[in-house]
């Protein structure tokens, strides 16, 4: 069949512009990323040949193999996996379905023009491209793979350059072989010698070495002793017999299988390093930066499990999308059997990735089956606890990891406030908010709770766009002359949860922003009831007049007892919701009514003061009218609110300046 020429899609030609252009300057990765595909292809074969015994593959030595050639400058990585059909090709090879793409090559193109290698290769390693970092080693690759179960195979070939070639070809084996031209050496540049066994056992062990499946390499004699390195790199031997035997496998066209293959979750907690755990998570989680935390988890019993479970130190770009898929893989007795095993974790820990590996399952289990199965629902849970625990644990003994943690993942974990009444207690233990008390560093309620004031009830929240909005609002008045501590919560979905958790350790958390607030002891009290009796007799009239001028916005006019510099500012009541959770609801598609609010009035402002008295001496109430209208706009203004009509606004301010001059 005749070549048939492709264009890359866009986004895939602009990131492979960057790959071959190196971007990224540890170029070993591609053999990692290489081997990672390969496996994931002998777990898919291995799972279908199991659901499916008419495919008609050969499952009999699965495994992964690397071929040097030193003369021709080539390295291939092939695999007797799953492998891939034409049109799987085109789409897989061709085109990058990540959702984010196009934000993230926006933000990498940034940083690149701007020189900053840093955030170019934190970017990278965050997005991680697969595939396509074969382009930072190769200036051409070949691709010649076989579905199982299918006669025919493809074969597709680039240089990296806007287009590649795909043809049908007869004799292809089952699996993938992905064939490297490798580029000129340049140390310099990090490029190294990726024909060199030594070179490539190193990245082996270093990055694949817990790869479940065997990396077999045909090493030569000649090569080898070439290339070993000095002290001796005796640990490369085939430990999967637990030999060291490094010599003896170097024999002529012998194949040597360069990683251990021990599942990393088996193995006991001293026996492993960080490294190896990090390059698992790489693998499990396509993500190129080392994780913040690896949890293990091992039960015994009746229902055996291990667990090994990481946070990572990012939040993905599509974490917010909807059919994000959640990390957690699920092993059945070593065996592969799924990804995004959404049945091990709920929603609001989807960002944890990792493996949980059960003894006592069927390896036909099915996602329904999992979803109502008990013991899986006992992990879940106790999964769960673990996690929670752990960010509990990192908040006091790595408090710069929970502070990354928290930045990354904060509110997404407080979704679970929303729907984790279980553990309702260790998810607000675990989290932290902005505050007034400290500019930069948040605060556990724990802790706030062990600095509030002598007789102060409650627990004070405001939520809003910034902490700067927060800040500036006329609400946070009556609270800063006082010194009470109030959190910032600038989240969408802290205006959600703080609906549904009513106190923590006893303290109902208020609103700053909602109800009457009562901020003054029992004799401040009493000192300010006489006076408010007067004022209230004194502003009767204006609050009766102006609640009836602006009730198409406001359901009442009130003093207020909160403000000590602004002239108003406008609150919802107790059981209100708010103008943001409105916008939530909207947004979500449900129809909400929109809810009056309450204008409140500070009498000891000039302002406030001037306009009873106008509204009272005038006959013709059209000149304080306006006055009130743009008190209650400067309101909404103060809290970052909409003004009902901007224009008329600003025609009404106008004028009144203009008289001024
Ligand atoms: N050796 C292989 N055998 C079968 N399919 C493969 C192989 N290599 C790649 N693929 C297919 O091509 C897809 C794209 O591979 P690529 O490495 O670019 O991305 P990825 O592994 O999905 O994610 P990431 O970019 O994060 O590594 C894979 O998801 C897989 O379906």
């Amino acid at each position: 069949m005749a070549t048939e020429t492709f264009e890359f899609q866009v986004e895939a030609r602009q990131l492979l512009q960057m790959m071959i252009h190196s971007i990224y300057s540890n170029k070993d990765v591609f053999l990692r990323e290489l081997i990672s595909n390969a496996s994931d292809a002998l777990d898919k074969l291995r799972l279908e040949a199991l659901r499916d015994d008419t495919l008609g593959a050969d499952v009999s030595d699965l495994h992964i193999g690397i071929e040097a050639d030193k003369d021709a400058r080539t390295l291939t990585v092939r695999d007797n996996g799953v492998g891939m059909s034409h049109d799987e090709v085109v789409q897989l090879i061709g085109t990058i379905a990540k959702s984010g793409t196009a934000k993230f090559l926006q933000e990498l193109k940034a940083a690149k023009d701007a020189g900053d290698t840093t955030a170019t290769e934190g970017l990278i390693g965050q997005f991680g491209v697969g595939f396509y970092s074969s382009f930072m080693v190769a200036d051409e690759v070949t691709l010649v793979t076989r579905r199982a179960g299918e006669s025919q195979g493809t074969r597709w070939a680039s240089t990296g350059e806007g287009t590649y070639t795909i043809e049908t070809v007869d004799d292809a084996p089952q699996g993938t072989a992905v064939t490297l031209r490798l580029k000129p050496e340049d140390t310099e540049d990090q490029l190294f010698d990726y024909t060199s066994p030594w070179k490539i056992k190193e990245i082996v062990k270093r990055y694949s070495d817990f790869i479940t499946w065997p990396i077999r390499m045909a090493t030569e004699a000649a090569a080898d002793s070439g290339d070993a390195s000095e002290d001796g790199d005796s640990e490369d031997g085939d430990s999967e017999n637990g030999g060291s035997g490094d010599r003896e496998a170097a024999a002529p066209g012998r194949p040597e299988t360069l990683n251990s293959m021990k599942a990393l979750w088996a193995r006991s907690r001293d026996e492993v390093s960080d490294e190896e755990y990090h390059e698992l998570y790489k693998h499990i989680s396509h993500d190129w930066t080392d994780p913040l935390e690896t949890i293990r988890l091992q039960a015994e019993g009746t229902f055996e499990y291990q667990a090994l479970l990481f946070l990572p130190s990012h939040a993905p770009q599509d974490l917010f999308m909807q059919g994000y898929k959640r990390g957690v893989q699920l092993y059945v007795k070593r065996v592969f059997i799924m990804d995004d095993c959404e049945a091990l974790m709920p929603d609001y820990l989807r960002f944890v990735k990792g493996v949980v590996d059960a003894q006592d399952l069927s390896l036909n289990v099915s996602r329904e089956i999992l979803q109502q199965d008990r013991q899986i629902q006992l992990m879940h849970r106790r999964l769960t606890k673990k996690v929670l625990s752990t960010v509990k644990d990192m908040m006091s003994g790595a408090p710069d990891r929970y502070a990354t943690f928290w930045r990354e993942f904060g509110r997404v974990l407080k979704e679970g406030l929303l729907s984790d009444f279980e553990n309702r207690d260790a998810i607000l233990a675990a989290s932290s908010f902005a505050s007034t008390h400290d500019k930069d560093e948040p605060t556990t309620l724990r802790q706030y709770v062990e600095r509030m004031k002598d007789g102060q009830k409650h627990i004070y929240y405001m939520t809003g766009e910034t902490r700067q909005a927060i800040e500036n609002s006329p609400h946070m008045e009556a609270f800063r002359a006082k010194g009470i501590e109030v959190l910032l919560l600038t989240d969408p979905v802290d205006e959600v949860w703080v609906g549904t958790v009513p106190d923590f350790d006893g303290k109902e958390l208020h609103s700053i922003a909602k109800g009457e607030v009562d901020l003054e002891t029992e004799e401040e009290k009493k000192e300010a009831d006489t006076q408010r009796e007067k004022q209230q007799e004194e502003f009767a009239g204006l609050l009766t007049w102006m609640t009836d001028k602006l009730s198409e916005n406001v359901k009442e006019v009130r003093l207020s007892t909160r403000l000590t510099v602004s002239p108003a500012c406008i609150v919802s009541d107790t059981h209100d919701v708010t103008p943001a959770l409105e916008n939530i609801y909207r947004a979500m598609g449900q129809e909400v009514p929109r809810v009056k609010r309450i204008l409140e009035l500070n009498p000891g402002h000039p302002l406030v003061s001037g306009l009873n008295k106008a509204h009272a001496e005038c006959d013709d109430d059209s000149g304080p009218a306006e006055t009130a209208e743009l008190v209650y706009g400067m309101a909404l203004l103060a809290e970052g609110g909409e003004l009902p009509d901007p224009s008329r606004f600003v025609t009404l301010m106008a004028d009144r300046l203009q008289r001024t001059l």
